[in-house]
């Protein structure tokens, strides 16, 4: 897998805010804001822009509160519930069956369980997540996960199930970056790289969300647009009919059309790298895309890109540059963050 982008080393970042407002950007008067440089977050839910910017907080050192960590710690116990929700679902319309019988009937359990779960989970029901989770046939199911929709943290958070249902439990660095917390309205970080302050913006890209995107659009210098590749196969949860990875598309297409971004620079993200090439061998990208006549992972990748390029259109080269990553990896993006924002402010100059 080749991932544009090269090693530039850590930034140096001496003291990092963030705040939640719905404010937008060219109204911002606090902290002599006009000497920001104004970044806004754009791409389809679920396409890792809270990834990127939760990114960004830590590794520009920028510390979380205590609320915070109570908020995300919440949507973990979510997530769980979801994931293995989603797993007994798509048990139940499978050809596996559960290797203890035993398992078949929690898993209508869960499946009937209307709750949100929102908070730490009684010893019977952690008993029987795990149970299921645990199930040999379940790992069969797993296997096959690009065949249903299933938050890509899925074994990650279940896996961790022990450490995270204890009343003690404060959700780690990585805990933060591999939940999925659906942004709603917009929240943005202030911080420094090379001695420029930055503020990104980021906002919700759910259908109902993407109203309120108009409303940012005033006072961006640079627009990062996520991507995820691996949606290929996957609808909307919205409408449970539109191919995601199409939808994708047409928004940054449409941003790219965008009167007010004529002359902003577009850092495009292909993301999900990872989860894309786990997929490919379990559905051929060509089912989906008929235009792509074989190859291998990077041959995969490439098409991914071409399609992009098609959707930004007649933009000139110099008003977009396209990345490839994965958000979830720490590492990958200091490398990736350091180049853009050093690009960004060679712009600027
Ligand atoms: N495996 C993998 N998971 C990823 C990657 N990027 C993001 N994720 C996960 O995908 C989920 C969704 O990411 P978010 O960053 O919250 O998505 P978002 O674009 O902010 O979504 P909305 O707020 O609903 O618009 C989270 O569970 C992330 O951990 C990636 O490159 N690889
Ligand atoms: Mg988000």
């Amino acid at each position: 897998m080749g991932c544009n982008f090269s090693s530039q080393g850590k930034l140096q970042v001496p003291e990092i805010r963030a705040s939640r407002s719905i404010t937008p950007a060219s109204q911002k008067s606090d902290d002599n804001s006009y000497s920001h440089i104004r970044l806004l977050l754009l791409g389809s839910a679920e396409s890792g822009k809270t990834t990127v910017l939760e990114q960004v907080r830590l590794l520009y050192k920028q510390h979380f509160k205590e609320s915070e960590y109570f908020h995300r710690r919440a949507f973990i116990y979510h997530n769980i519930f979801k994931c293995i929700k989603a797993l007994c679902r798509a048990m139940k319309i499978s050809d596996i069956e559960f290797s203890d019988p035993i398992n078949a009937g929690r898993a209508q359990s869960i499946i009937a369980d209307e709750e949100n779960h929102y908070g730490l989970f009684s010893k019977e029901m952690a008993e029987k997540i795990k149970a299921i989770w645990n199930d040999k046939s379940m790992q069969k199911l797993y296997a096959l996960r690009s065949q249903f929709n299933l938050n890509d943290s899925a074994s990650y958070f279940l896996n961790n199930l022990d450490k995270i249902n204890t009343v003690e439990y404060k959700p780690s660095d990585r805990d933060l970056i591999m939940a999925y917390v659906p942004t709603c309205g917009v929240q943005n970080v202030v911080f420094t790289a090379n001695n420029q302050s930055f503020q990104l913006f980021d906002i919700g890209g759910q259908k109902i969300d993407r109203r309120k995107w108009a409303t940012q659009y005033e006072g961006i210098d640079a627009i990062f647009f996520c991507l995820a590749i691996s949606e290929y196969d996957q609808v909307m949860s919205e409408d449970m009919v539109s191919n995601r990875l199409d939808d994708a598309l047409g928004l940054l297409q449409k941003i790219s059309e965008e009167p007010m971004f004529a002359t902003t620079p577009i850092y495009l993200f292909l993301n999900e790298v990872d989860v894309f090439c786990e997929k490919l061998d379990v559905i051929p990208l060509s089912k989906y895309k008929p235009d792509f006549k074989g190859g291998d992972q990077d041959d995969a990748i490439d098409f991914m890109e071409n399609l992009a390029v098609t959707a930004l259109g007649k933009r000139d080269k110099s008003l977009y540059r396209i990345y490839r990553c994965i958000a979830i990896d720490t590492q990958m993006m200091a490398e990736l963050l350091s180049t853009v924002f050093k690009d960004i402010m060679k712009r600027k100059r």
